[in-house]
């Protein structure tokens, strides 16, 4: 008798789930020693699977304190995370990537082979294009950046003015920033005009929301289907197409300058074109790696930005006090003339990069980060071993709480790591390690809103400086406060993400003088 092709298919699909079930069960297995947040049990766990899907700040804070500098581990719907902190941060930190790999955490949690497309990860030359030739053309990029603000500022925010004196404007700050951020990265990613086209950036701006929920819905079906649920996601969100028809033409345009030795725009767009190798260079390709790019930079210095302006906003004394820092450093000619500026003058602004650490500290991306996913069975320096396959990360907030690494941890001290800096200026003298290790952009084992180790972002320098000259420019045209005086508008959460309040607004007043 011929069995029905159904059972055969439906014999594969449970035999696979079995197969999967078993090496879960195996990797819990081979866990079982480190200590769990909430009850180990297979069902038990899901209780604070559930809680961690709510409150992942507070599941996190329990494992750091219980674990007391050790490892610990959280339940998820797929298995266990391992989360490190003390000494075994620094193992992760300092890892190669054939045992604990970011790419592979990347294609399981992002399932970023089917959201963000395969080539991202099968070479990673954008790293370098950041690291180094990105960093050194900053001087320049700086003064497209502080045009393009001065641009944004009277386009997005002047506009909400009328002419009566002393008028306060309400500013949706997550939305708004975002847009300025996407226009003024994209002004060095791409330059004029597309920087400012709406479709463009919106496409760019989108792409992260196309990639958190895409990983969410692709996650749910077994791995064989995956291709096929990740091209019917991608036909239906389009936006990898849609990025295509934008950059096409000056894609084109720079191959036929290239051929013909003339000379080409200095920019993102450029330099990922000269660097990327043989099975890379079509077009669709670059422009998925720009796309890429811009997936890592604009929500990350938007949310960073809107983190710091609500603090400022909260807080009106530092103003007055950046603002003489700003003055003194900068002057206010770059305003109308940004010609004037240069990256050592910004980096004078001690005040102004300990204002933003402090911000970064105590509001980051989130609860987890530096994820990664063993390739081999990992053991850490005190001798325990996590088997291959288990995701293991560390958890900045509980870290950037911790008392014993910073004083008065739970307390926003904007001019924290200023004064830290002074001291450590005035023992070991200036760009000794100790001064520079109180930069913003210098991540170590106790400050990771950057990462840290060998997948530091390496786009720090750019975000930096970017903030800091927006941070500038509204310090010195506008006086800004909370909607509801001195209080800061309450972060959104949702898991592990961390996002500043997307409807709250800032009051935006103009200066008579600068
Ligand atoms: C304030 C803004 C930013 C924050 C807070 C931030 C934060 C981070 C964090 C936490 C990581 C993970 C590091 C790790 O796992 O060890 C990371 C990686 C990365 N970031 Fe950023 N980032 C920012 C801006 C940018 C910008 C502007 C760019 C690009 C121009 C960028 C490009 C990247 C890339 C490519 C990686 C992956 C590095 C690797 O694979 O080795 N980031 N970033």
């Amino acid at each position: 008798m011929d069995l029905p092709w159904q059972l055969y298919v439906f014999a594969f699909l449970v035999s696979t789930q079995l197969f999967k079930l078993r090496r879960q069960y195996e990797r819990r297995k081979a866990l079982s020693e480190i200590p769990a947040v909430g009850p180990s049990g297979v069902l038990r766990s899901y209780k604070t699977v559930w809680r961690y899907i709510r409150d992942a700040r507070s599941v996190l804070q329990e494992g750091y304190q219980k674990s007391n500098g050790g490892l610990f581990r959280v339940p998820q719907i797929s298995g266990w995370f391992v989360i490190t902190a003390g000494r075994h941060l620094e193992d992760l930190r300092t890892a190669p990537d054939s045992q604990l790999s970011l790419d592979a955490a990347g294609a399981e949690l992002l399932q970023s082979d089917y959201t963000m497309g395969k080539d991202i990860r099968l070479d990673t030359y954008h790293l370098g294009v950041l690291r180094n030739v990105m960093t050194k053309k900053l001087p320049t990029m700086l003064l497209d950046m502080a045009d393009e603000i001065r641009f944004s500022f009277n386009d997005l925010i002047d506009r909400k003015f009328t002419d009566s004196p002393n008028e306060w404007a309400h500013i949706r700050a997550s939305e708004v920033f975002t847009i300025f951020v996407a226009r003024i990265t994209n002004r060095s990613f791409v330059g004029l005009p597309l920087c400012r086209n709406d479709d463009y950036c919106n496409i760019n701006i989108y792409f992260a929301h196309h990639v958190m929920f895409g990983s969410a819905v692709i996650n749910c079906f077994p791995n064989f289907l995956k291709p096929l649920v990740g091209a019917v996601y991608n036909k239906i969100s389009g936006l990898r197409t849609r990025i295509v028809v934008h950059l096409r033409p000056l894609i084109e345009q720079r191959q036929r300058e290239k051929a013909a030795g003339e000379q080409r725009s200095d920019d993102m767009l450029t330099w990922l074109m000269d660097a990327a190798p043989p099975g890379h260079q079509s077009v669709e390709a670059i422009s998925e790696r720009l796309l890429n790019v811009n997936f890592m930079a604009l929500h990350t210095t938007a949310m960073t930005f809107t983190h710091a302006l609500f603090h400022l906003a909260a807080r009106p004394e530092y103003i007055g006090w950046l603002r003489d820092e700003i003055k003194e450093n900068l002057g206010t000619e770059w305003i109308d003339s940004p010609n004037v500026l240069d990256k050592e003058k910004i980096e004078k602004c001690w005040k102004l990069d300990s204002f933003l650490k402090e911000c970064g500290r105590l509001n980051g991306l989130g609860a987890f980060s530096l994820p990664r996913k063993s390739l081999v069975p990992f053991r850490f320096s005190d001798g325990s071993i996590i088997p291959a396959g288990t995701i293991v990360a560390a958890a900045p907030t509980a870290t950037h709480l911790d008392n014993t690494l910073f004083e008065n941890a739970a307390e926003f001290d904007g001019f924290r790591f200023y004064k830290q800096r002074r001291e450590a200026e005035a023992r070991y003298g200036a760009a000794s390690a100790e001064e520079v290790k109180c930069r913003l952009t210098s991540p170590s084992a106790g400050y990771l809103a950057f990462g840290g180790g060998r997948h530091t972002c390496p786009g720090r320098f750019l975000a930096s400086l970017e903030i800091k000259l927006m941070l500038a420019y509204l310090i010195l045209q506008y006086d800004v406060r909370t909607e509801e005086e001195g209080v800061r508008p309450p972060d959104f959460w949702f898991g592990p993400v961390c996002t500043p309040s997307q409807s709250a607004a800032v009051l935006f007043r103009r200066r008579a003088k600068l």
